[in-house]
């Protein structure tokens, strides 16, 4: 007889780790069969057959590979109604990759020069984002990332087309081609951004080298450095990381995909994790890079050994490194404590 008390049968799969999601660009979680469907919703013909010929593309040799298909399959998405699909599209396999908390980029730069408003973005986004927590039991953040390939002055006219919506933002970043476009290019629009309460993260030492962390730590302020691996090349870096206990959002998947790491039994993450960093694992663009977020914790403990003790540190240190209230942290915390 079952037990009366028990809500799972003893055979039931254990459910994931509960995880904060804190690098996910939501336009790298579009899937081709989303693809597809946006298109023909769209009236948009499509230079791929089949979704398998569109996924024989993801094939890539670094960054600036990726970001060509990334930036291409974009053009789907055109209304509000297509940036609420695909946000619910993420949520809804967010929850099944025991997510309990999202903090979501998108590239307003990358929709805005298709001549998608500003706003079309930001309320479909927010209209999945506002139901999520009754939805899909997940608390969710909005950051918006400038694209460092673009100019100083395309990022400050982007925050201006963002103020009427800045309440729906929590923070500001720093992503695409990185090399050759540091930081300090984009100090001004951070100013401004700290100045009107929002906090600052962005990618630095993906591909970049651990000087634009310096940059990003010293001239932008952040609060967060997303990827940050090349830290490891520069002792005095780590140090100052470890002191300030800033949190670093390490992607193992997409690392391996886009070749900042010959192979997932070569990553840094053990040793970051050694050297007291505070590492959080994440999922990046996971509909091109073959994993979700409890897919990238999978990855690594296959991988590298983690054990279990290390993957719940890994989930905790997501929550400590969240844009949360104490509250609500020490909530989730103790969520991975009991798991
Ligand atoms: O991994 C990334 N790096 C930089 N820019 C990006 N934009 C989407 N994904 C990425
Ligand atoms: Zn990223």
């Amino acid at each position: 007889m079952p037990s009366l008390t028990s809500t799972t049968s003893p055979s039931a799969p254990k459910p994931p780790l509960p995880k904060a999601e804190l690098h996910l660009h939501i336009e790298g979680t579009l899937e081709p069969g989303l693809v597809f469907a946006l298109a023909e919703r769209n009236g948009i013909s499509l230079p791929y057959a089949t979704e398998d010929a569109l996924r024989r593309a993801y094939s890539f040799t670094d960054l600036q590979s990726f970001l060509d298909l990334y930036y291409a399959l974009m053009d789907v998405l055109r209304t509000e109604d297509d940036f609420a699909d695909l946000a619910n599209a993420y949520l809804a396999r967010a929850r099944e990759q025991g997510v309990r908390h999202a903090e979501i980029f998108f590239d307003p730069q990358a929709h805005t020069a298709r001549g998608v408003p500003m706003g079309t973005v930001i309320r479909g986004l927010a209209r999945a984002l506002d139901g999520a927590q009754e939805t899909y039991g997940i608390s969710t953040r909005l950051i918006m990332c400038f694209l460092r390939d673009e100019s100083a002055a395309s990022a400050l006219e982007t925050f201006e087309a963002a103020r009427p919506y800045l309440d729906r933002i929590t923070a500001v970043g720093l992503d695409s081609a990185e090399v050759g476009h540091p930081p300090s290019k984009f100090a001004e629009v951070y100013a401004l951004a700290r100045e009107a309460g929002l906090k600052c993260v962005a990618h630095a030492g993906e591909e970049g080298p651990a000087a634009y962390v310096w940059e990003a730590l010293d001239v932008l302020g952040v609060d967060r450095i997303d990827h940050g691996v090349r830290c490891m090349d520069d002792e005095r870096l780590v140090a100052r990381l470890v002191a300030d206990q800033v949190p670093l959002t390490v992607c193992p998947l997409s690392n391996v995909r886009l070749r900042v790491i010959d192979d997932l039994a070569d990553h840094p993450l053990p040793a970051m994790l050694d050297a007291g960093l505070l590492i959080t694992v994440n999922s990046d663009d996971p509909a091109y890079f073959g994993g979700y977020a409890d897919d990238n914790f999978t990855a690594v403990r296959e991988a590298l050994g983690l054990d279990e003790e290390a993957l719940r540190r890994l989930a905790r240190n997501s929550f400590r490194a969240a844009f949360l209230d104490e509250e609500t942290r020490a909530t989730y915390v103790k969520e991975v404590d009991a798991y």
